[in-house]
């Protein structure tokens, strides 16, 4: 289906060019990669190519920047990640309008994602002033002992283009905070939105070469092994699948950084009997189907106690039933498509494979050709068992799976099962079960009646091969500092003329 872009308010936040040291940039190749509307299959524009060479110019201006950038003092860096947040609020309705056009979510979602990404800016603007070490009673007489934090150096991130803003402002806001420059690998399907933050980070009074954004599709393990593989970068963070984050780990063995990976989930969304139906359903609606599905902490496997299960798959379908499905930019739209024809392939893999082994479709199930080659139908599908693709793989994509369960123990050993633990969900009434379940599973982040648990103040990550490192809250910024300790000796002494 065809639609028009709405044009920006300001012109000059749409660039075709890259951001490294303060200036904009081509390739040094002149190379360039396309970048097309998921939701039409335009192309929207094109952006550079960069390799080795520019990455390691990249990490030279980052590098340049370090000394005295590490050196201003937090309220300094906090004030510039204000005026960045304000800029980001001032010209939210631009931004959301990239992030609809690249990445294809509705527009509110869009303005929402705008929200929540500059609330990154303003939480760690706030944290800036405040990395306090400690003092420490000695055991060794004499000796006094206290800690200082201090930025851990260059880093090198690198983000997915499900949250084209957000995803980056949650690694650049504790790091600046902190006091460390970066190189940012911006994702090559949505490149758009990460140079519009850069040219307000410019305006906002940044220092060049303290942000630093490297753009590639083609040539992005290049980059990859450039950022992991320098000697300069102390510290890579990475968004993304868990197998490139394997990878990206075994590429830093070298140099030993320091790493955070924030990775796949496949989070099991529990319905207990004593639930109430319609909060379970709203969560289920707003848990899954986010971001047509697209989130790292989507709903993938919905375990539905046999007592509810009929009353919560009839209430569930009915809502589902309510969506409309469209151009992210249409009027009342509320799900738009898939990002590309490889996340449209394996949402229908997983569908194809249920339905095979016996599960039921309540809704959907079939590609949208209508409205474009990138639409997928929002599915349920009833019936579910353990051998299907849906419950071992994140599906990533607007299909939800109903597996009936009958004990409390036996669906936490499902839920348990899978090798990642980013996200779990569970609906109770019963505070003791609510305890019980939010200990037992094994995730890092758990929701109780509620389908969103994403929040600038809360540490967001995973455990098991979800990753390790939290982003986000008070201890977010820890990620990007080294704790330095410093003792002196031959304190202590009487005091002079005593
Ligand atoms: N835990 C989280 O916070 C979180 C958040 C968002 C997405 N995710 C996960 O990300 C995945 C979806 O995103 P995706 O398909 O774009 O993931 P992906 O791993 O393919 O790509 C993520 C980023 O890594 C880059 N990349 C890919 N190969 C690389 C390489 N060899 N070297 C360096 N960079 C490389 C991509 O260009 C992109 O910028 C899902 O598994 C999802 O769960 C996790
Ligand atoms: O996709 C992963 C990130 C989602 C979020 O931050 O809510």
């Amino acid at each position: 289906m065809e639609h028009s872009v709405p044009p920006l308010n300001d012109k000059s936040l749409l660039k075709h060019q890259t951001y490294i040291n303060g200036k904009w940039v081509d390739a040094k190749s002149g190379q360039t990669f396309e970048v097309f509307d998921p939701a039409t299959g335009k192309l929207i524009g094109t952006m550079p190519e960069m390799n080795k060479e520019d990455t390691e110019e990249a990490i030279k201006a980052a590098a340049a920047a370090l000394p005295s950038f590490s050196k201003t003092t937090g309220r300094e860096r906090s004030k510039m990640l204000r005026k960045w947040y304000d800029l980001m609020v001032e010209n939210a309705d631009d931004i959301a309008k990239l992030i609809t056009w690249e990445n294809g979510k509705p527009m509110a979602d869009a303005k929402g994602e705008v929200t929540y990404a500059a609330n990154f800016f303003e939480w760690f603007s706030e944290e800036a002033p405040r990395t306090y070490g400690d003092v420490i009673p000695a055991t060794v007489p004499g000796n006094r002992v206290y800690t200082i934090k201090q930025p851990v150096g260059v880093c090198g991130l690198i983000t997915p283009w499900n949250f084209p803003a957000a995803m980056i402002t949650r690694k650049i806001g504790p790091a600046l905070a902190a006091g460390c420059t970066v190189v940012a690998k911006s994702p090559g399907e949505t490149p758009f939105t990460a140079a519009a933050l850069a040219e307000l980070a410019h305006r906002a009074g940044i220092p060049p070469g303290v942000v630093n954004i490297v753009t590639a599709m083609k040539n992005t393990a290049e980059v990859g092994s450039t950022l992991t593989a320098s000697t300069t970068i102390k510290k890579v963070s990475f968004t993304g699948s868990t197998g490139v984050g394997r990878l990206l780990m075994k590429q830093s063995a070298d140099t030993l950084k320091k790493l955070s990976f924030e990775l796949g989930g496949n989070a099991p969304f529990i319905v207990f009997d004593d639930a109430d139906v319609d909060v379970a359903v709203a969560g289920a609606v707003a848990s899954k189907f986010r971001s047509s599905g697209q989130t790292c902490v989507c709903a993938n496997r919905l375990y539905i106690q046999r007592g509810i299960y009929d009353k919560f798959a009839e209430a569930f379908t009915a809502k589902v039933k309510e969506f409309k499905v469209g151009s992210g930019y249409a009027e009342g739209i509320t799900h738009g498509p898939l990002i590309h024809d490889r996340a449209v392939s394996k949402v229908e893999a997983h569908v194809q494979d249920a339905v095979k082994q016996g599960g039921k479709v309540l809704v959907g199930g079939q590609k949208m050709p209508e409205l474009g080659s990138n639409y997928y139908q929002p599915t349920i599908i009833r019936d579910m068992t353990e051998k299907m693709a849906l419950k071992n793989e994140e599906t990533f994509g607007p299909v939800a799976g109903l597996f009936p369960f009958d004990t409390e123990a036996e669906v936490v050993e499902q839920a348990n099962s899978a090798e990642v633990g980013l996200a779990g969900y569970f609906f109770s009434k019963d505070v003791q079960r609510c305890y019980r379940v939010a200990e037992a599973l094994e995730v890092g982040m758990v929701g109780i009646n509620t389908g969103l648990i994403s929040d600038p103040a809360a540490p967001f990550g995973g455990v098991k091969q979800s990753g390790f490192g939290r982003e986000g809250s008070r201890v977010g910024i820890d990620e990007y500092l080294i704790t330095k300790m410093v003792t002196l000796g031959g304190m202590g002494q009487p005091l002079q003329g005593s």
